[in-house]
């Protein structure tokens, strides 16, 4: 197959190219190719080719939430947003904290995801935080990595525990940082919005102590340690100063930390509740300039779909969470390339080679030799986002009504287009 009028990022510009893919895999990418007797060819109209994105903080719901996401209709969800490569979160019910429970997930990805699916399993049972689950047989069963997302571990020594044997595993440990005496029943960030609504808040010493005292355990352990989703200026400069340590410490921004703050809660609602919560202008700035420094590795969404009779609760009875993966690339392209403060270099770093080198994935670059695994985005148009197009079963999103641009138009795997949905609406 020979795919035309595409364009790509080449070092420092956007320019237009062609590739030709045999068996699924990339073969050639040049401005003009030859042409072939009997080629195939598929137009790609214009639009910018991108490797598939990876996002490796999701929630997708099953088994146990299916109300709120399904592993296909989050797969769906994916592909719409260009994500061919995605890593679930174990807090599920069942939680995956058996090499049994594990497989059953597996055996489900199987039967319905639509894109690469690599599931974590849990460190604890149940995700308690007390008994270290058999993280070698669940490493031998293809746990993607460890964690407990959802919760913080509580126990210093707990988790000191699971790192020695993460260690010697060589799995990452990867951590919601969350330290519940600080954070109490708080439901937005301690601060202006909290007092102002009168809500109890989340301090960012309860991120940030756990980064810190999770640190010097993966310094003490070897471990390598991964943070979840940073909300602070203070956990950002904790990381740094582990970075500049030499202790193997990762971490990943959301989109949803680097675009909004506190100051866009206007009134109690639920849809604006995300753990950890939305923060101040000052973080924000401190999030922007960690992920440009390489404190912060890359970006993952940390979707996470919720039923909508819940999210139209008030922020104390409304459940932790949005969605990502639909918004994500459009939102990020429109706020920060199509402004000039990144280059669509930088963005795409982000979403697919930075991610994958973080879990040592192989990797999935737009050169010869590697699969034809594909985001094709339309750069010139503009639409509104409206959650209730969304594939995702949770239309659960802040950014319901914002214009952008930059949204995938059809999704390539190994060669195949297996999504086309915008063309096809
Ligand atoms: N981020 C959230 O606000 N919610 C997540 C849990 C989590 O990522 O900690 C969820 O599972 O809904
Ligand atoms: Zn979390
Ligand atoms: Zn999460």
């Amino acid at each position: 197959m020979k795919i035309t009028n595409a364009f790509r990022w080449d070092k420092e510009s956007v320019q237009l190219c062609e590739i030709r893919v045999k068996e699924g895999i990339i073969i050639e990418i040049a401005s003009n190719l030859s042409e072939e007797e009997d080629e195939e060819v598929f137009d790609a109209q214009g639009t910018f080719v991108s490797p598939g994105f990876t996002d490796v903080h999701v929630h997708l719901r099953e088994p146990g939430g299916e109300y709120k996401e399904t592993i296909a209709s989050g797969t769906e969800a994916a592909l719409r947003g260009g994500f061919t490569t995605i890593c679930p979160m174990p807090n599920t019910e069942p939680v995956p904290d058996t090499v049994e429970h594990l497989e059953a997930l597996k055996e489900k990805i199987n039967e319905s995801s639509l894109v690469e699916v690599l599931p974590y399993a849990a460190i604890t049972s149940g995700q308690k935080g007390k008994d270290l689950n058999d993280l070698k047989a669940l490493k031998g069963a293809d746990a993607f990595a460890f964690t407990d997302d959802g919760v913080g571990i509580q126990s210093a020594a707990k988790m000191k525990e699971a790192m020695e044997q993460a260690a010697q595993l060589h799995m990452p440990i990867v951590a919601h940082c969350e330290d519940n005496s600080l954070a109490g029943n708080g439901v937005v960030h301690e601060g202006a919005v909290s007092k102002r609504l009168g809500l109890p808040g989340i301090p960012p010493s309860a991120e940030a102590a756990h980064i810190a005292r999770d640190a010097l355990l993966a310094e003490e352990t070897g471990c390598h340690y991964h943070v979840c989703h940073v909300s602070s200026k203070e956990s950002v400069r904790v990381i740094r100063n582990a970075k500049e340590a030499g202790i193997h410490v990762t971490a990943e921004v959301t989109p949803h930390h680097l675009l909004l703050t506190e100051n866009d809660i206007i009134e109690d609602d639920g849809m604006y509740k995300m753990n950890p919560p939305l923060r101040e202008e000052t973080d924000r700035q401190a999030l922007i300039s960690g992920l440009e420094d390489g404190t912060i590795d890359c970006i993952a969404t940390d979707h996470a779909p919720h039923a909508e009779h819940e999210k139209q609760q008030s922020m104390k009875q409304a459940p932790f969470g949005i969605t990502g993966l639909e918004t994500a690339f459009p939102l990020l392209y429109s706020y920060f390339v199509q402004r000039g403060s990144w280059s669509l270099g930088q963005l795409i770093n982000w979403m697919t080679t930075a991610p994958r080198k973080i879990f040592s994935l192989p990797k999935r670059e737009l050169e010869p030799m590697h699969p034809a695994t594909l985001t094709f985005i339309d750069m010139t148009g503009n639409e509104k986002i409206d959650r209730y197009t969304f594939s995702s079963k949770g239309k659960n999103t802040p950014f319901h009504g914002v214009s952008a641009s930059g949204f995938p138009l059809f999704t390539m795997i190994s060669g195949e287009i297996v999504w086309k949905g915008r063309q096809g609406q």
